[in-house]
């Protein structure tokens, strides 16, 4: 039995507060904003990320930081990418000794183009950071609270800390693997987020199953493209934090990012979508972050540049699906065949 931490009260801090307590573990569960706080004292229900769930006695809900993580060494990072740097700067101060970061964010931050490991190293001293371990895949958290068979990845630098993970969180309906491949594991998670609206738009469009198989593969493509360009290893995407992931947000109405494409394909503004959501919705940052990988890493991203320019430039939906079905012909496989034999990448027509 351990004591552990997960900062962050929002949808998927709280479910994963669920599956640490159901394993014995005692839990403290921070967030920023003391009503909310407050209120899930209170009821014991987290009303507006988790409504249908109960928390047992071994959930310790703490609105102040210096309570949440006294003599803790285990923290579970559960914040929007966005906050993570002020997250952490707090943090610190508070800290008395190092401590294991588990985060579980998808996403990249924009102009740094850093992944969330990136950021915590970069963000912690030293000598108040043991280990970081990302845990990812296809896991909305309405199912996971429900305790519906889930599946995640944990991966770090340090395969004994992805281990340590894997047993903390592990049991009869959260299966949790391991993989080393911490670049691979962040890219896929991130980077279906920008899929996910896209096939939301489709569908809100009118379009069909076909055009969604269309974007999911060759969004699959795409992730792998620039992935294996940023030192993943391309495997790493046929598996759970690659196309397993990308397949629950594409095809889920639990998805906020296909929540949110759908709402903008039936032509609502950014904007409002946003406001409407009340969660986060990862895939509009990081599409921006995309834009400039792909330009960074010269790695050809139709789709991603589509959904920028419908996001940021004011395109029509309809119109970049036009032109992305008018592009040159091409060669389907490749991209890939190049990638999985180490190959440099042709980043002339095979799209
Ligand atoms: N939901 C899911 O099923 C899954 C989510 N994820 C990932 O987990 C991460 C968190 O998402 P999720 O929990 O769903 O998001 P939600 O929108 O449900 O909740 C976000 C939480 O973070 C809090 N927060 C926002 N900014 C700050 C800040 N500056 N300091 C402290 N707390 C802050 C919010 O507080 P407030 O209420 O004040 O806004 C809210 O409690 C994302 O990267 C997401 O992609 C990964 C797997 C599954
Ligand atoms: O990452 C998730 C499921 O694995 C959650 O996706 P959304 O953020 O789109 O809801």
């Amino acid at each position: 039995m351990e004591k552990i931490t997960v900062l962050g009260a929002g949808s998927w801090g709280t479910a994963l507060a669920l599956v640490l307590s159901d394993n014995g573990h005692v839990v403290r569960l921070w967030g920023h904003r003391k009503e909310h706080i407050e209120s899930i004292q209170l009821s014991r229900v987290n009303e507006k990320y988790l409504p249908n769930v109960k928390l047992p006695k071994n959930i310790e809900a703490i609105a102040s930081l210096p309570e949440a993580v006294e003599n803790i060494n285990t923290i579970v990072l559960a914040v929007p990418t966005k906050a993570i740097r002020e997250v952490l700067r707090q943090l610190q101060h508070h800290l008395t000794q190092p401590v294991l970061l588990i985060h579980v964010s998808k996403g990249i931050e924009p102009d740094t183009l850093k992944r969330i490991s990136e950021m915590i190293e970069e963000e912690m001293r030293e000598d108040l950071l043991e280990d970081v371990v990302v845990l990812s895949g296809p896991s909305h958290a309405e199912e996971v609270s429900l305790r519906q068979p889930t599946t995640v990845t944990s991966s770090s630098k340090n395969m004994k800390a992805a281990e340590y993970v894997q047993d903390l969180f592990i049991n009869q309906y959260f299966r949790v693997y391991t993989n080393p491949d911490v670049v691979g594991v962040e890219i896929g998670g991130a980077l279906k987020n920008i899929i996910a609206l896209a096939a939301g738009i489709s569908d809100g469009l009118g379009y069909g199953d076909n055009a969604k198989a269309a974007l999911m593969t060759r969004g699959l493509a795409e992730i792998a493209r620039i992935g294996s360009k940023m030192g993943a290893n391309p495997l790493t995407f046929s598996g759970l934090t690659g196309i397993g992931d990308l397949i629950v947000t594409c095809t889920s109405v639990h998805s906020r990012n296909w929540r949110a494409g759908n709402m903008l394909g039936k032509g609502q503004k950014l904007e409002e979508v946003l406001n409407q959501m009340g969660m986060v919705v990862e895939g509009v940052r990081t599409t921006k972050a995309a834009y400039q990988l792909a330009k960074k890493y010269d790695v050809k991203m139709p789709i991603t540049m589509a959904l920028y320019d419908v996001l940021f430039n004011g395109k029509h939906p309809k119109d970049v699906v036009e032109s992305l079905m008018a592009r040159g012909k091409t060669h389907e496989m490749e991209d890939l065949v190049n990638i999985m034999e180490g190959r440099a990448i042709n980043n002339g027509n095979s799209l």
